[in-house]
């Protein structure tokens, strides 16, 4: 296909598919051939939908193309909002052969993989991600789903896309706060397995922020290179995929306790991330200097280093009680042994972990 700069495949068998990454990718590519029937659903937002629907819709041309436009947010993360999505799948008289296509951030793409993996017990589906956070996490390696009042991505269920089509040019529409948000997942790259790569984003951070192409689109090829692998090596998250959720035990409580209406994704892990290396230094594993990079680069992306100042470890625990790491009751953490060296554990001294969740509060006072 003409325009791609990147390609990459994620290997998983009779699942396997691509990942095609290039500048002004959209609209410009025919993606009937990953359409298994004659019909689609493009599920996008009210804001994506003004500004990129009609090139998305120009990529299946000859087929039944229907749409449907959900209300943007983490806050519509739910049941009642996935249901919109069935009722116009039942309205069109889709059949099993349809195709959905998540056009949008993380919010649209994890919900339209979960209402892919629940229409009629399983069809196919595409991922537009138009999001740095989506384009570097969120539309590879199949983790669908909604949130729940009590918990992130609580409800869901594992459904590989056909493929993944990135156009970098989205991003210069993005708000900047939403680059920051996905910057903070494409640091967790660094930090859990690629120690160069991290060396390589203290070095572009200003170019990033600036949203230089080719910086943006090796920063983004990196990144879906590193969760390919991961995900190749463990789709369910029986053992290495857990890495990637560095910072996310922390960082879902917070987002669950603001309401998921005040804390973006990425900006609940930054924190997170902050917390787990916290308590990395404090079991002899990190040094303060390991802690300064760390958080030298959060702030260079523009990330918050620290929790709500409101949030309690006593609010922590009970988030993190319901988190999907726990096995037989016990918290498991994902912590650092080095930079670009992680480990997930249930070992470690519960009053360290105390003193991680009460540091931001002593700082206050
Ligand atoms: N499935 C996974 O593996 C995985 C991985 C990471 C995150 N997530 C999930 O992803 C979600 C976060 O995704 P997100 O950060 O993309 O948030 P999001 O989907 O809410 O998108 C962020 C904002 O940007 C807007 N937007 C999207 N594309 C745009 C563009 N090109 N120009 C202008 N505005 C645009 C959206 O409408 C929204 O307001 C969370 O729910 C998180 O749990 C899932
Ligand atoms: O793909 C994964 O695995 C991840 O953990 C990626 C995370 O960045 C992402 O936020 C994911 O949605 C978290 O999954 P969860 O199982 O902890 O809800
Ligand atoms: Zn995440």
């Amino acid at each position: 296909m003409a325009g791609i700069q990147h390609q990459l495949q994620v290997e998983l068998g009779d699942r396997s598919y691509p990942i095609f990454i290039g500048q002004g990718l959209l609209g410009q590519q025919d993606l009937g051939q990953w359409v298994a029937g004659e019909q689609v659903l493009i599920v996008t937002n009210e804001t994506v939908a003004p500004l990129y629907l009609e090139k998305a819709r120009a990529s299946f041309s000859g087929k039944q193309v229907d749409v449907v436009i959900l209300p943007d947010g983490e806050f519509y993360k739910t049941w009642e909002v996935l249901n919109r999505i069935f009722d116009q799948l039942l309205e069109k008289r889709h059949t099993r052969k349809t195709t959905l296509v998540a056009l949008g951030g993380g919010v649209v793409g994890d919900m339209t993989g979960f209402a892919a993996a629940c229409y009629q017990r399983g069809v196919d589906f595409i991922q537009i991600p138009t999001t740095l956070l989506a384009q570097v996490d969120s539309s590879v390696g199949g983790k669908t789903g909604i949130n729940h009042p009590r918990g992130k991505n609580m409800i869901g269920a594992f459904l590989q896309p056909r493929c993944v089509l990135i156009d970098t040019s989205t991003l210069e529409t993005l708000p900047n706060r939403e680059l920051s948000s996905g910057l903070a997942e494409v640091i967790k790259y660094g930090l859990i397995q690629d120690n160069q790569f991290l060396s390589w984003l203290e070095e572009h951070m200003d170019g990033l922020m600036a949203l230089q192409s080719d910086t943006l689109a090796e920063a983004i090829f990196r990144s879906c290179q590193c969760k390919a692998a991961i995900v190749a090596a463990d789709e369910r998250e029986a053992g290495v995929r857990a890495l990637l959720n560095l910072g996310h035990t922390f960082g879902h409580a917070i987002e669950t306790y603001t309401g998921y209406a005040e804390w973006l994704h990425g900006e609940a892990v930054a924190a997170g991330m902050v917390m787990a290396a916290d308590m990395s230094k404090r079991m002899g594993w990190l040094t303060y200097n390991d802690i300064d990079r760390i958080t030298q680069l959060l702030v260079r992306a523009r990330l918050p280093i620290r929790p709500p100042e409101t949030m309690s470890p006593d609010d922590f625990y009970a988030l993190m009680a319901v988190d999907k790491k726990n096995i037989d009751g016990a918290l498991r953490l994902v912590l650092l042994h080095s930079l670009g060296d992680a480990t997930v554990t249930a070992e470690f001294d519960p009053e360290l972990l105390h003193l991680v969740l009460s540091a931001h509060q002593e700082a206050q006072e």
